[in-house]
């Protein structure tokens, strides 16, 4: 269950980008995503469109992920097809059902996000059965419920988490270069493999990611994997 090198390097998602300068410091920091916000309420929303010309700036091996709020399954499977190469992250209510009918056709990866209450509420929330249920995930993505589905720069409690669940997670919500070192600490021995996923914590305004922010992340889940390799 648990990583089978001490060496694991924690994989990194850079999300709810907008802008070319943004999406080229992320890739050269070392993201191995970025995340494209497809839910239009979103003050980090961008049209398929726009997230295909931003994608194109892409090297390989750089996975474009985009993130769908209750989206219809033609809409998803538009959207994957007009960004190559592209996953979806469910982000709403779908069912699993829902989200193997969406991703379906050309057979497209896709992370399910869990949305955990803030607070001891959080121990309420059955993470085993969850990923249970959405065993053809490729990762669950652990973020923080509140209103507005995601983006909301919160932490919940991760110590309420499992201590061993059989899955890919994604540990978000409210990730920052000062905390997130402490969440690969306590998670990355819970999980197949943890990796990480901001937006708040690295930007100036919403949608509009500073440069100097993202890297201090990427450092800092650096200096937790090297630390944790000792
Ligand atoms: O980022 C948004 O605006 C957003 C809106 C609606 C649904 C999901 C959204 N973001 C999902 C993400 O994957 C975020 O990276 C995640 O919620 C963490 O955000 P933050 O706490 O701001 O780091």
């Amino acid at each position: 269950m648990t990583p089978s090198s001490a060496t694991f390097r924690t994989r990194i998602k850079i999300c709810g980008l907008t802008r070319e300068q943004d999406v080229d410091a992320a890739v050269d920091a070392g993201a191995d995503a970025v995340g494209f916000v497809l839910y239009a309420k979103s003050p980090r929303a961008v049209t398929v469109e726009r997230a295909a010309e931003l994608a194109r700036r892409l090297p390989p091996f750089v996975v474009p992920v985009l993130l769908f709020v209750n989206e219809a399954p033609d809409r998803v499977q538009a959207g994957l097809v007009a960004v190559p190469g592209s996953m979806a992250q469910f982000h709403g209510d779908e069912t699993p059902e829902l989200c193997g009918q969406s991703t379906a056709e050309g057979g497209h990866r896709w992370l399910r996000a869990a949305r955990i209450p803030l607070g001891a509420a959080g121990a309420g929330f059955d993470l085993l059965n969850y990923a249970a249920s959405y065993s053809q995930a490729s990762a669950i993505l652990l973020d923080a419920h509140v209103d507005g589905y995601g983006g909301a720069g919160k932490v919940f409690d991760w110590s309420l988490l499992p201590t061993a669940v059989d899955a890919h997670l994604v540990l978000s919500g409210g990730l920052a270069p000062a905390n997130v070192g402490d969440g690969i600490a306590l998670l990355r021995p819970r999980c197949r493999s943890l990796s990480v996923d901001v937006s708040s914590g690295v930007e100036t305004a919403k949608g509009i990611k500073d440069g100097d922010k993202i890297r201090e992340f990427v450092a800092a889940v650096r200096a937790a994997d090297a630390l944790l390799a000792r």
